[in-house]
């Protein structure tokens, strides 16, 4: 019998916004168990491609398959089985972060609006503020009353809570400190092999790239395909 396939798969994805197209015909698969670094110049495309991977921008031409099912539509015309499966840590937690939320909210959130019962929410951000190295002080606080790097941690919790399947990190590491970029970066390969995620990373530091991702994939500047090697 053959195994099902498992993977996340941008097939020949062409976007962009309005008349500038960004990424041209650009296929690129990110399979359970494994981390893919994205390599390219700087505005050659590779948030547009997180973006159309995390279902959150939607391609001019192509597809995105998981796990060889295609997938029609973004954000929540996406069925939350479906979208859930996929997470997106950004770079800076501030524009990803509802200022008005606590972290203890801001980590539930994604659990709530998908009405899980309040006692499994609970339980859910206790662990995985415990799992990210979040206090419970710093629980109650609101986003301007944290670090850059505490609030980058509420993010990544925030991004596990449904358990992804395909956790995509795009520069999600560059502002933090040292100590605070292993951290981050542990929980995440800890997360990747436990639930054998596939995990997507982009970031400028060469010597991270080489230390974490187990392949990487070109975004060409000229006819901006995504070279795998
Ligand atoms: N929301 C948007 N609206 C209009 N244009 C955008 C938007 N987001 C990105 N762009 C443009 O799309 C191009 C690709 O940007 P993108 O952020 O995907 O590249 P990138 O490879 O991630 O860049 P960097 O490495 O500098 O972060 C750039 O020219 C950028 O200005």
């Amino acid at each position: 019998m053959t195994a099902a396939p498992a993977h996340l798969t941008a097939h020949e994805v062409t976007a962009g916004y309005g008349r500038q197209v960004v990424l041209d015909r650009v296929s690129l698969r990110i399979a359970r168990g494994e981390t893919v670094g994205l390599r390219g110049p700087s505005g050659g495309g590779k948030s547009t491609l997180v973006r159309v991977l995390a279902l959150l921008h939607r391609p001019i031409h192509g597809q995105v398959s998981i796990d060889g099912t295609p997938v029609t539509g973004t954000r929540y015309a996406v069925p939350v089985a479906v979208r859930t499966r996929i997470a997106v840590l950004f770079q800076s937690p501030r524009a990803a972060a509802d200022p008005r939320l606590s972290l203890t909210d801001l980590i539930a959130e994604p659990l709530r609006a998908t009405r899980h019962p309040e006692h499994e929410v609970r339980q859910r951000v206790a662990e995985l503020a415990e799992l990210v190295g979040l206090t419970s002080d710093l629980l109650t606080r609101r986003p301007h009353a944290v670090s850059d790097g505490q609030l980058q941690r509420a993010c990544l919790a925030r991004g596990l809570i449904h358990r992804p399947d395909y956790l995509l990190c795009d520069e999600a590491t560059a502002m933090l400190d040292a100590s605070t970029q292993a951290h981050v970066a542990a929980v995440i390969t800890d997360y990747q092999q436990t639930h054998r995620a596939g995990v997507l990373l982009i970031t400028h530091d060469p010597a991270l790239m080489t230390r974490w991702a187990d392949r990487v994939a070109d975004l060409a500047p000229t006819d901006n395909s995504a070279q795998q090697r």
